[in-house]
């Protein structure tokens, strides 16, 4: 499959397995690696030209690949950049919703392995891109994606930094017009024992994730925007968090990204209705929510956008 989506981006979804079999819900998809579906993001940065040759170009906005293909993890190729990033195609949607515009200044709060850092800088050039992680293994393999992506000269540019995301907007109140916020995971099954660890470190995510996204806000100066995103299709880390965030952060608004981004790519991802909320008063839905199907399997993704008015 081949989208190409708007803003620059080149990226080229490639399935693993094709299969004639009926639509399956999303959570037979998650469970079932052999159907999973990649995207090829090119690097801007890197000669890309050999890669293109195996690509399946096509001059419609979508193409399916005629065979199953699996495409192999980018060589390392001592003192070359690394040409293309797999990635699911769904993590593009929060890059393509912060809007990034020449001479931004970003933050992209919770960073690592750092898939949409550099995804933000295939679709412009911003005066600062600050690539924030907590944990600090997480943190050096940031800084190992950057750096096999990334030319040097960028490197004044694009920073690594590794505070507490829940104090960053404390200690950079309004720095930033562009703040990218994500965490949470999809929960997969594993071992009982980690089934178990997991659970109960996702008990803790709501509130780790809305502490985050109200620390975003902080960090947003007035008239920029905040995206908030998760890989998971809960509603208590989705909209809850946004509506808990709304409703306790004063000169904030939510913004609607129906017809900017779901509209447009109806056809590529699979949306599903979240709902307005008037009793709120936010007549925009409070985010979008992609969901995996069989043959499309973007997703899960949840994201959401929030300016600061003041
Ligand atoms: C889902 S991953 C982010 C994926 C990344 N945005 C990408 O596209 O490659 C969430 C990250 O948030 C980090 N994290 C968790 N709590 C944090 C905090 N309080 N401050 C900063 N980072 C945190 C985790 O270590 C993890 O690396």
């Amino acid at each position: 499959m081949c989208l190409l989506l708007t803003s620059g981006f080149r990226l080229y979804g490639v399935m693993l397995n094709l299969s004639s079999s009926p639509p399956v819900s999303y959570r037979a998809v998650l469970l079932n690696p052999g159907c999973w579906q990649y995207g090829v993001m090119l690097n801007r940065f890197a000669a890309v030209s050999e890669v293109k040759q195996h690509l399946p170009l096509n001059s419609s906005l979508c193409f399916i690949h005629p065979s199953p293909v699996r495409y192999p993890s980018p060589p390392h190729r001592q003192g070359q950049l690394k040409p293309y990033y797999l990635m699911n195609a769904a993590s593009l949607l929060p890059v393509l919703a912060l809007g990034v515009e020449e001479g931004d200044r970003v933050l992209d709060l919770c960073s690592a392995p750092g898939g949409k850092a550099l995804a933000i800088l295939q679709t412009a050039d911003p005066a600062l891109l600050c690539c924030n992680e907590m944990d600090p293994h997480r943190r050096d393999w940031l800084a190992k994606t950057l750096e096999s992506f990334i030319p040097q000269s960028l490197s004044s540019t694009v920073t690594v930094s590794n505070q507490d995301g829940r104090i960053f907007g404390q200690s950079e109140a309004g720095m930033y017009d562009k703040v990218r916020e994500e965490n949470g995971h999809v929960l997969f099954l594993c071992h009982p024992q980690h089934g178990a660890v997991r659970l109960r470190e996702r008990a803790r995510l709501p509130t780790l994730q809305t502490q985050l996204l109200r620390s975003a806000l902080a960090a947003v100066r007035p008239g920029g925007v905040a995206v908030y995103s998760t890989c998971t299709l809960s509603r208590s880390e989705n909209q809850e968090v946004v509506e808990a965030v709304l409703n306790t952060c004063p000169g904030v608004e939510l913004q609607d990204l129906e017809e900017e981004l779901a509209l447009p790519l109806q056809e590529h991802f699979t949306f599903t209705p979240l709902g307005h909320t008037p009793s709120l008063g936010h007549t925009p839905s409070l985010g979008l929510l992609v969901v995996p199907q069989q043959g499309q399997t973007w997703g899960p993704m949840f994201l959401s956008r929030i300016k600061r008015i003041y």
